[in-house]
């Protein structure tokens, strides 16, 4: 497409987009951010070319489709190749295939169509192709274990743009950093006056924050990915199975995304596991532990005679002294124990490393109690210590795999939009194979087909009798009932539409002129009242004072109104298209009767009855050329003739010779 044709783009704008590489797919999809990819392109100006270019091609299309019909076989074939696409993409995408009657357009889906009709509709990567969509923005995450933190107005506004996804709070002072690093597992500060303040926590100061914002919230990436894997993991089979020249390292991609979770959390990190678990279970396993403890101690004080001197007991009740003193006079080694299984049991329970297991010791107490009970602060402290590490280790993770995904995110867009392309070729590979299509050359006056097999036709595939029909000029097309007139116009029509939308044919060898116009008038049901007779006589009035390049294929006009009108009306129309470059075929029944009323010579051409086979009439499907069919009642008559022999016979049939 060449760019200053749009409508609104100067001679600077078409040399941006000319240097971005996907515009010229781009724009026929109206894909608005390939668009603006192009320098000095704003994303509304963007869109705005591309609703321009796609109403440019729309009109091209529409000058050269000028009819119900046309038209009607133009989606016909759309949906046939629709039908042999796998995405919803795909199909979308050879929506904007449009017969056109320019050559560079012809020209630019031709070569299109020879890569794609080289490529092997291998079964397989059907199967793959099943999961490609085209990649969609990530959703946008809130992230709430981490803020930023300035004092400053503008880094506040800044901070807000370029990462949405983060609490920005504005601090001026320790105080309200040490706050912050209360609230959040890790502060960043974006002010380097907060270098060297000391607070307890996660405090980061990086000015340089927000200059890589994918950095900065990992879970951006991460996003994208979670929300994209199933396609690109889908892109990756189809490149595997097809043979596809890939972006990147596939297997290195496949195992980056093998570590994401659905939800962009990070899978199959042990130690993150090991840490959420511990938190989970925190609380059950001090209470666990508790029992431990006081079970065995129970059972130590069931199993001791403790024998006291009366003096001592009562020394000990004097200073109101309770069980509590008599267990560390005792039972201290008892004591001892038992705590000691019960730390034993939190920290294996929990699978504490050595730092944790240190803070995990202190919850149950040194000095004898019964029953034993943990120390709830001790608890506390554990837990917080459990989830900041778990929170440090959580990030980390996402760094680290977002780090590895981020270089993919380009190659991962290239091996989906490959792939989806790749499913529109396959498409049309289909189509040409399962059609037996080729190449159209175009070029001379009319159409010439040989071999020629409708698609549009209901019959399976073997059934349909390939046709040969050459056409220029002005030709009358005769033939019996059923003899496959209207299948032969329906076939011409769809062998230029589909030549003109640059896609191979189903025949064998077509040479065709590059027609401005396509008229197509299907048959019209039935007698006309007046005024629709008046309308349709003024249409065909227009089009006999028509352009240039035209082909006109026309059904059975004559039944619009009585035999004998219709052939003098059928005529004069002729005459006039015969005056004029165009291509036209008109189906008739009463081929001879317009002949005889038309002032000059027309051309006729017949499908023709080789003969009756069991009732049956055995059909040429191929027009010859020059020749009047004989008519189904005439080949009727003639087989009587044939076979009865009587005089009435003989004279029924030379009344169709005359
Ligand atoms: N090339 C072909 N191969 C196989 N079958 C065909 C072919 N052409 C036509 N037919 C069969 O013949 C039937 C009639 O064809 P068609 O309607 O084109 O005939 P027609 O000559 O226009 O008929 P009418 O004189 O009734 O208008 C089709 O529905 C199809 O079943």
């Amino acid at each position: 497409m060449e760019f200053e044709s749009i409508p609104g783009v100067g001679a600077k704008t078409a040399s941006a987009l000319a240097e971005l590489e996907d515009a010229k797919r781009a724009l026929r999809e109206g894909d608005v951010a390939a668009l603006a990819g192009a320098p000095g392109i704003s994303e509304g100006r963007a869109a705005r070319i591309a609703r321009g270019a796609i109403r440019r091609e729309h009109d091209d299309s529409s000058r050269l489709l000028r009819t119900d019909r046309a038209r009607e076989i133009h989606r016909e074939l759309l949906a046939l190749l629709q039908e042999r696409a796998v995405t919803s993409y795909a199909k979308r995408r050879l929506e904007t295939f449009y017969p056109s009657s320019s050559s560079s357009r012809i020209e630019e889906v031709q070569s299109f169509a020879q890569r794609a009709t080289d490529r092997d509709p291998d079964p397989d990567v059907r199967g793959a192709l099943a999961g490609v969509t085209p990649l969609e923005a990530p959703r946008q995450v809130r992230v709430r274990d981490r803020c930023l933190v300035t004092s400053d107005a503008e880094t506040l506004a800044a901070a807000r743009e370029a990462v949405p996804e983060l609490p920005v709070e504005v601090c001026e002072d320790a105080r309200g950093l040490a706050d912050l690093a209360r609230g959040y597992s890790t502060v960043i500060a974006l002010d380097e006056a907060f270098t060297g303040v000391e607070v307890a926590g996660d405090v980061r100061v990086r000015p340089d924050a927000l200059d890589d914002p994918a950095e900065t919230v990992p879970e951006r990436t991460l996003s994208f990915f979670a929300g994209n894997r199933e396609s690109i993991r889908a892109a990756i089979a189809v490149h595997r199975t097809a043979d596809l020249d890939p972006t990147c390292d596939l297997a290195a991609l496949d195992d980056a995304l093998s570590r994401l979770g659905p939800d962009g959390e990070v899978k199959d990190d042990a130690e993150l596991e090991r840490l959420s678990r511990a938190v989970s279970d925190l609380d059950a396993s001090v209470h666990t532990a508790e029992s431990v403890a006081n079970d065995s101690l129970r059972g130590a004080i069931e199993k001791r005679d403790v024998t006291i001197e009366g003096t001592d007991l009562l020394s000990l009740a004097e200073r109101g002294a309770g069980i509590d003193s008599l267990l560390s006079r005792e039972l201290a080694d008892e004591y001892d124990a038992a705590v000691e299984a019960a730390r034993e049991h939190l920290i294996d329970a929990l699978a504490l490393d050595s730092g944790e297991s240190e803070i995990a010791r202190n919850a149950f107490p040194e000095e004898p109690t019964f029953p034993v009970e943990h120390d709830e602060s001790v608890v506390g402290r554990l837990r917080e210590e459990l989830v900041a590490r778990k929170e440090r280790r959580a990030t980390r993770g996402k760094r680290d795999l977002a780090a590895d995904l981020a270089a993919f995110r380009e190659p991962s867009a290239s091996l989906v939009r490959a792939a989806l392309e790749l499913d529109v070729e396959l498409a049309v590979a289909r189509f040409a194979r399962e059609f037996d299509c080729a190449m159209p050359a175009f070029g001379g006056a009319g159409i010439e087909i040989e071999g020629g097999r409708s698609p549009l036709l209901s019959e399976p595939l073997e059934a349909i009798e390939p046709v040969d029909y050459t056409v220029a000029g002005v030709t009358l097309l005769s033939g019996v009932n059923s003899g496959g007139k209207t299948s032969t116009l329906d076939l011409v029509c769809a062998v230029v539409i589909l030549a003109q939308m640059g896609l191979p044919v189903p025949a064998d060898c077509v040479r065709l002129e590059r027609f401005s116009e396509l008229h197509y008038h299907a048959k019209t049901q039935g007698t006309l009242d007046a005024g629709a007779f008046e309308g349709t006589v003024k249409e065909f009035a227009d089009l006999a004072s028509g352009g240039e390049g035209r082909l006109v294929l026309v059904d059975e006009l004559e039944s619009i109104t009585e035999p004998g009108a219709s052939a003098k009306i059928i005529a004069g129309l002729l005459e006039a298209l015969n005056e004029t470059d165009t291509t036209a075929v008109f189906v008739s029944h009463l081929a001879r009767e317009i002949r005889a009323a038309a002032d000059c010579e027309l051309a006729v051409d017949g499908i023709e009855a080789v003969g009756l086979a069991e009732g049956e009439l055995v059909v040429n499907r191929s027009p010859v050329k020059g020749r009047l069919a004989r008519s189904t009642p005439e080949l009727i008559v003639e087989k009587l003739a044939r076979e009865e022999g009587t005089a009435i016979y003989d004279r029924l049939l030379g009344k169709f010779e005359s």
